[in-house]
């Protein structure tokens, strides 16, 4: 496979991203607006006061990655966002610097993700909260499930208090990580556990009214860590209301069951229907952008030209043996719309795109 036609706009990176299928950047592929950038936490003062500050002219909200040594942010970053497979994870160093990087796919998709090293000093004089948590839209605070939780806790109620304190608009995600080892019962146990102990915790530092936490079953090794940061991306979406409204507005036109918006170098969802997403739907429409575009690079490519896999004739029907129909058209170079259909109800919506386009245009979300 030709993975240098892959759209470039995809890889989010420079030259980072490893791991096999389509989506496999080669060189020095740049996101729109993308790049990542690493610089020293702690060790060197004098570059917090630097005007050279990579992130000083960063005009992207924040999603802090926060959480222990090895508790699996950076493999979360990696497996998210540069299509890394969850097995190369295992060889990830961990991180000694701040790893810095703009996201800017489209106007929905446009924010700066810092990957935290594990051992953040709070107290140590170098850390500056002012600067870090400054407009910060969300931290994830990474809590590995598979290990004793009470260090993690200590960290979590120690990073809400600093974040708050500088900025009240902070979202604080927590994921509960590394569930893929626990037994269901295990998994709902851990994150009752986790949840009252932030509940005791935020009552402790008088935060109980003032910050909301949210909680997520998380893990590299299914789509539940893309499921998770489809939420907390959507929250930073200040279109979302109306893309629902639009998508809400679509569904009831088209008599479809479910309609998403992925952005489909991450397969994070920007917006569903108000219907509610269940994780099999999701992972199905997840499966199906991977089968378009892999079928794609394959076949839908001639070697003269140097375009993406992924254009504006994108479009797949794959029907199920279970009455189910999925439909996936292409919106923009980095948008698909990919819908449920009952496949009875299914008559080849060519003008799906159409449709949908047409509804933005009497509205003035998009
Ligand atoms: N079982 C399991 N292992 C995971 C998961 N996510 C990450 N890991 C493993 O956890 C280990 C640590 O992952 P990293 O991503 O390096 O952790 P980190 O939080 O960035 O670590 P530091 O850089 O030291 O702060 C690696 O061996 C990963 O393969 C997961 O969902 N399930």
């Amino acid at each position: 496979m030709d993975a240098l036609k892959w759209n470039p706009s995809w890889s989010y990176a420079p030259g980072t991203s490893v791991g096999g299928g389509p989506g496999t950047s080669v060189g020095h592929s740049q996101g729109v607006g993308g790049g990542a950038s690493e610089y020293n936490y702690g060790t060197t003062p004098s570059q917090y006061d630097s005007d050279s500050r990579p992130d000083k002219d960063s005009k992207y909200p924040k999603i802090l990655l926060m959480g222990l040594r090895r508790s699996g942010k950076s493999s979360i970053q990696k497996v998210v966002f540069h299509k890394m497979s969850p097995n190369e994870t295992l060889f990830l160093e961990s991180t000694s610097l701040i790893v810095k990087e703009d996201i800017a796919n489209s106007s929905f998709f446009q924010f700066s993700i810092w990957d935290f090293p594990g051992q953040i000093d709070f107290f140590d004089s170098t850390f500056e909260s002012e600067k870090i948590f400054d407009n910060c839209g969300a931290i994830i605070f990474v809590i590995d499930a598979q290990d004793d939780y009470s260090e993690a806790m200590a960290t979590l109620s120690e990073t809400i208090t600093r974040a708050h304190n500088v900025s009240r608009d902070i979202k604080f995600e927590v994921f509960i990580h590394k569930v893929d080892g626990l037994s269901d019962d295990i998994k709902i146990e851990t994150q009752r556990d986790i949840h009252q102990r932030s509940s005791d915790d935020l009552m402790e530092s008088g935060l109980e009214d003032r910050v909301q936490l949210s909680f997520y079953l998380t893990s590299i090794y299914d789509h539940s860590i893309f499921e998770a940061f489809s939420k907390v991306i959507q929250k930073l979406i200040p279109q979302l209301p109306a893309l629902e409204d639009l998508l809400n507005l679509f569904v009831s036109r088209t008599r479809i069951e479910k309609a998403f918006l992925f952005d489909v170098g991450s397969k994070i969802y920007i917006a569903t229907d108000s219907s509610p997403v269940d994780m099999q739907s999701y992972e199905l429409c997840c499966n199906m952008i991977d089968v378009v575009i892999d079928v794609s690079c394959i076949y839908g490519l001639s070697d003269e030209n140097d375009e993406s896999a992924f254009d504006h004739k994108s479009s797949s029907v794959i029907k199920l043996n279970n009455s189910t129909t999925l439909y996936l058209k292409e919106i923009s170079r980095v948008l698909a719309m990919v819908c449920i259909f009952r496949s009875e109800n299914y008559a080849l919506p060519g003008n799906v795109k159409h449709i949908f386009l047409d509804i933005c245009e009497h509205n003035d979300a998009c």
